[in-house]
């Protein structure tokens, strides 16, 4: 298996980047979508999560009431660091899992694993390479307000919330610039793909 880790800023165009390279034949694993689906209902991190909790940050269904717990970590670290202890053990867990999978399919498999919090949860993994996803913050703030409906305010929060460039950079294999035009994006993650083996070769 090649592995590859790919992180970036929010809206700084991971995904655009991993369905490109599942076009060429990677398989993709979404962290954010792993973090989602071990707290569903009937998962124990989510029973976990009640008991540090309370049955505040459970909604009438049972499901998590995602803005409520948000509001506890957001503002109390400590309390942050406990929510990680019982979704991230669970996530890699998951991701393990996962990867053991693609790895028994195709010896050769080549993964691109989309993790935005690559640098702030200092990850187990062994990465072949690191892809990080990178343009100019008024850029992306542009793109979450016109295609996200996000108000400014909320967007530029959003970026000062996490790591910074430097912080991605230090730990990038390989740095995809994505402030320009959609096809410029695209073409320089075909050059990429093209050094990477296992991939198809472009159609
Ligand atoms: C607190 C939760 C329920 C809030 O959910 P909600 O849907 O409202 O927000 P969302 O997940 O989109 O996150 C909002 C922003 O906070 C940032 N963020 C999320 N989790 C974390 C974290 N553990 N540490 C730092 N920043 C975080 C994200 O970058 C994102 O930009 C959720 O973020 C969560 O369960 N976080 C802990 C698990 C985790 O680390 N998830 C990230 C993927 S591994
Ligand atoms: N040059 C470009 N490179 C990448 N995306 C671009 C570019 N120009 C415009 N976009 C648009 O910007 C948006 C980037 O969003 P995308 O979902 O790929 O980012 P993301 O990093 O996965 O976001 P998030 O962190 O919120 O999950 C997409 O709508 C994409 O079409």
């Amino acid at each position: 298996m090649y592995l590859i880790g790919l992180t970036g800023g929010i809206a700084s165009g991971k995904s655009t980047i991993a369905k490109r390279l599942k076009k060429r034949g990677a398989v993709h694993l979404d962290a954010d979508r792993l973090a989602r689906e071990v707290v569903e209902p009937g998962e124990p991190a989510l029973e976990r999560i009640r008991a540090r909790f309370g049955d505040a940050v459970i909604a009438e269904d049972g499901s998590l009431n995602r803005p409520a717990l948000g509001a506890i970590v957001f503002t109390d670290p400590a309390a942050l660091a406990d929510l990680n202890g019982i979704v991230h053990p669970a996530v890699q867990a998951r991701t393990r899992a996962l990867f053991a999978a693609a790895e028994a399919e195709n010896p050769n498999a080549v993964v691109v694993y989309d993790v935005p919090l690559l640098v702030e949860a200092k990850l187990p993994y062994e990465f072949d390479a690191v892809v990080v996803a990178e343009a100019p913050a008024e850029v992306r703030i542009e793109r979450m307000v016109r295609l996200r409906q996000m108000e400014r305010a909320e967007a530029e929060r959003r970026i000062g919330a996490q790591a910074t460039d430097a912080e991605r950079r230090a730990v990038a294999t390989h740095l995809i610039d994505t402030g320009g035009t959609l096809l410029d994006t695209l073409a320089t993650v075909d050059a990429f793909a093209d050094t990477v083996p296992g991939l198809d070769t472009r159609a």
